[in-house]
Order: C-alpha cells, then structure tokens, then sequence
C-alpha cells in the first residue's frame, strides 16, 4: 500500500508547503494539467500525492482516507471533535501564522477583556431582549473557549467569509475571526480583545491515527520522517 500524503492543491499554504518539503529533499510536481490535482513525489518512494483543499484535509485524515495531510492547526480544531484522538502533530511547519481572536467595535471603550464581553453580553440582553451576536465560521473553538471564560450571554451567528463586514452589516456585534497582519480588522473599525488568542495556528503536518497503517506504510513513514529530519 502507499502512504498517501495530502497537501493543498490551491490557497495560501499551497506554494509554501511545496517549497518547505523540497528544502527537505522531497519533491512535489503536480502531474498532468494544471487543474488535474493529482501529483507526484520524488525523493521518497511509495508516497502518493493527493490535493485537497486545507478546508478538506482534517476531514480526510479524521476519515482515515490519507495517512498524512498538511492544514492549519486551526482547521484541525475547529473541524473534527476531540482532535487528538483522530490525528497527532508531526511537525509544526513555520509558517501559514495567523492567530484566531474575537473583536469588537472600537468604539465600545468599556470592552477590553473576556470578563468585559461577558458584563457587555448581559447589558445587551437586557437592552435588546435577545443575545449579543459573534459572527464566525469556528464555532467549535470560540464555542469552547467562551464556555471556558465563563461568558454566556451570547450567540454565534454562521460566517463563512467576509467575516468582519458583519458588524458593519449588523448581523452581529462582535466577530472571532483569524488575522495576521490585522489590516481587515482595522479598516472595518474593530479592536481585538486585549486577551491570548483563542488559537495560534500555523500549517502543520499531521498523521491520521484511523487510517490502515500496515508494514509499508509504516516503513515509508519512517523514510520520510528520516528525510524530513523528524525525530521520533
Ligand atoms: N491572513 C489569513 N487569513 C486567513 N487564513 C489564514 C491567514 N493566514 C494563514 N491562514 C491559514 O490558512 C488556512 C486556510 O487557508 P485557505 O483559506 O487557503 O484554505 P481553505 O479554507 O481550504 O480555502 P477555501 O476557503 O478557498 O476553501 C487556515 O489554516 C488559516 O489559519
Ligand atoms: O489580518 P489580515 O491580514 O487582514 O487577514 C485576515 C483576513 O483574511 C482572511 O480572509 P480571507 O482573505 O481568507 O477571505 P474570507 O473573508 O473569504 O475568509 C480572514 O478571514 C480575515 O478576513
């Protein structure tokens, strides 16, 4: 059997995970036509390459379809429940950085920590008869994050992009959304919590614990990770 190594076949993190696997002596080509995503590997043998999108790959490994993927760690936590009994981390890859934050309008000048959103969650029940709203696409992650801050005034309304244009088109007071530079946040008039993030993502390479893991794989498993310089 082949160990199947699922990478991401268009997005930020594509060109980035080609380049960090050939500084490592693994090549990557597409094979075929540009848009035919399949692909092979060179300096390791009895790997297969599959291109998915970084949305998809938690999925793949949690279904145990690829051995080995290549996403954020947001995507991980964020898309299947209890992460570390479906895949373990092999190797944070230093880079696709961005932190997942919760942030609210500038102006509300009170705000400023979790305890803050919490008393400004409970005075907006009071105001408007129904709970402040967070606009998101994590809800599994700011969901167990809020639970574990103690705020519970509030509820997640379902963003799927666009994110931070939600205050500005009131369908929400506050969003959690991932940033890097901030400069989407800035311009749409929102201030992040003076708190952690929720979440200090970058893209990862992690192995699935479900899929058929038999003597060859495992073998090539070990090629690779001698050739990536992993230890063990
Ligand atoms: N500035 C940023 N904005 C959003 N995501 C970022 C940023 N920087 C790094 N990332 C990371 O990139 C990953 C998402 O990449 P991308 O949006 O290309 O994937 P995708 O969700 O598969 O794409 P698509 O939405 O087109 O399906 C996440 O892990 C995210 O944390
Ligand atoms: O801190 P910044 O550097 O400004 O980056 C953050 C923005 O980038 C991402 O959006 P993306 O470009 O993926 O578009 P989306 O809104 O469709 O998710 C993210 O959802 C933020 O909106």
């Amino acid at each position: 059997m082949t160990l199947k190594l699922g990478v991401p076949s268009k997005g930020r993190l594509m060109e980035k995970t080609f380049d960090w696997f050939a500084a490592r002596g693994v090549a990557m080509r597409l094979a075929g036509a540009e848009r035919e995503y399949s692909g092979a590997v060179e300096g390791v043998e009895g790997v297969e390459l599959v291109l998915l999108s970084a949305g998809e790959i938690p999925r793949e490994l949690g279904a145990g379809r690829i051995h080995l993927g290549v996403t954020g760690s947001d995507l991980v936590r964020e898309r299947l429940p209890r992460w570390e009994d479906q895949v373990s981390e092999l190797v944070q890859m230093g880079f696709g950085h961005a932190d997942l934050i919760i942030a609210v309008p500038r102006f509300w000048v009170d705000v400023d920590t979790l305890d803050d959103l919490d008393a400004a969650a409970a005075a907006f029940r009071a105001r408007h008869g129904h709970r402040l709203r967070i606009a998101t696409k994590y809800h599994r992650l700011i969901r167990e994050h809020l639970r574990d801050a103690g705020v519970a005034d509030y509820q997640l309304v379902d963003s799927q992009g666009a994110t931070e244009g939600a205050v500005k088109n009131e369908t929400a007071e506050a969003v959690a959304d991932i940033t890097s530079t901030g400069e989407t946040l800035r311009a749409n008039h929102l201030k992040v919590l003076s708190e952690p993030p929720v979440h200090r993502s970058q893209a990862t390479l992690f192995r699935s614990r479900s899929a058929g893991w038999d003597d060859t794989t495992l073998g090539t498993l070990q090629a690779l990770k001698t050739r990536l310089d992993l230890l063990d």
